[in-house]
């Protein structure tokens, strides 16, 4: 597994990505669905509930039940639907914390009374709930620390009763149960994580064209509305290079359809193992391709062009080098009020580069400081 791969597994990271997006799409609808679920089971239990124990147990139970019940529908019903992390961070805290505030008051309420036969039993299977709890986070896709983190308040609420009963039941008991609790949420956590990778290649396989690698233009575009809205928050600058192969054609008519595609997966290759990490690179389409450059400027942009270009793209199969024509636009120095605007700029500058000759590079205003042709 690469180590890019198990990092996102073990550290939340990336918030602004594809993949958070997703996360927090799925965490947030199933954590409906689970609540709106529990909103239903938990008020049924107050038949046995009333069948099995008697007064005060049974009015103080089916009142923690029907509050529990309440807080189950409100999460169920009023969380909306959303993509940030943050908002998939709060509803799992909301929904773990509901059935722990019920066992911290349930259990102690139960272990006061002596009870014998069926309510005995059932009152038995309240002391489960941290254990249900715990395994329920296998059905999330969270990394290791993000389910040791949820895992831990069922944790502390387990051994804040145990401490309060200790006159009760004896420690080694005490300490077993502690430590099976420990071994599902530990299990549950490699779920998690399993799912969570297996999200991971999913996405990766929606997100990015399968012949050169890069993001695809369907991604591509929801990764530029990322990074266009947090330049826009925080009135960072944004660079945004059009870049496009020169004859290209020629290359598929000439020597095949294979020869362009080793020449279009070079090129890519080339240009993304040259750019800084936070860098992305997509296929806009045939031999375009996008580079998003988050926090650069117009100059800054224009220097990783000229680095890029230096390094080269690649050869065509004559054994001369790959040419493009590349236009640059910026957020900020182009005044550009939407992504959209950006791309039709940093377009618009790649064709003005197609008409000047090619093999040239058309940047923001001021015009580019080292002459516009580059590899020339
Ligand atoms: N091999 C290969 N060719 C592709 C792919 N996608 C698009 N093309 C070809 O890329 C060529 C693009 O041709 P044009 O738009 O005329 O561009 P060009 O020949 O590079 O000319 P200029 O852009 O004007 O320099 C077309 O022949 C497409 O068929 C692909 O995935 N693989």
């Amino acid at each position: 597994m690469p180590r890019d791969m198990l990092r996102e597994l073990i550290l939340p990271r990336g918030h602004a990505s594809l993949l958070a997006r997703r996360r927090a799409e799925m965490i947030i609808s199933r954590i409906r669905m689970i609540a709106g679920l529990f909103a239903i089971l938990t008020p049924l239990w107050i038949v046995i509930d009333l069948l099995v124990f008697s007064w005060p147990v049974t009015i103080l139970l089916v009142v923690g039940r029907i509050v529990t019940t309440i807080a189950f529908g409100v999460l169920a019903v009023s969380f909306r639907k959303s993509i940030r992390m943050r908002d998939a961070y709060r509803a799992l805290a909301y929904m773990f914390s509901i059935p722990t505030l019920f066992f911290m008051y349930s259990h102690p309420l139960l272990s006061h009374f002596d009870m014998a036969g069926p309510a005995a039993a059932i009152a038995a299977g309240y002391a489960f709930l941290p254990f249900v709890m715990v395994a329920g986070l296998s059905v999330f896709p969270l990394t290791a620390v993000e389910s040791a983190l949820f895992a831990m308040p069922v944790l502390a609420a387990e051994a804040l009763v145990a401490l309060l009963q200790l006159d009760m039941l004896n420690w080694s008991s005490h300490l077993g149960a502690f430590w099976l609790l420990f071994l599902i949420a530990t299990v549950a956590a490699l779920a998690g994580m399993s799912q969570l990778s297996f999200m991971m290649s999913l996405v990766r396989q929606a997100t990015h064209d399968g012949l050169t690698g890069c993001f695809s233009r369907t991604s591509g575009e929801e990764l530029l509305d990322i990074q266009f809205h947090i330049a826009s928050r925080s009135g960072a600058p944004l660079s945004v290079v059009f870049l496009d192969l020169d004859h290209f054609k020629k290359i598929n008519d000439t020597h095949g359809h294979d020869a362009g595609d080793r020449v279009l997966r070079k090129a890519a290759e080339t240009l993304r193992g040259n750019l800084r990490s936070g860098d992305i690179l997509l296929r806009w389409g045939g031999e375009e391709f996008v580079i998003v450059l988050p926090g650069a400027n117009g100059q800054t942009a224009a220097s990783a062009v000229a680095r890029l270009l230096k390094i080269g793209l690649g050869l065509r199969p004559d054994g001369s080098p790959v040419t493009a024509s590349i236009g640059i636009a910026e957020r900020l120095a182009d005044s550009a009020s939407t992504w959209h605007e950006l791309v039709e700029i940093a377009d618009q500058r790649m064709y003005e580069a197609k008409m000047g000759g090619r093999n040239r590079v058309v940047g923001c205003t001021p015009p580019l400081p080292q002459g516009a042709v580059v590899n020339g």
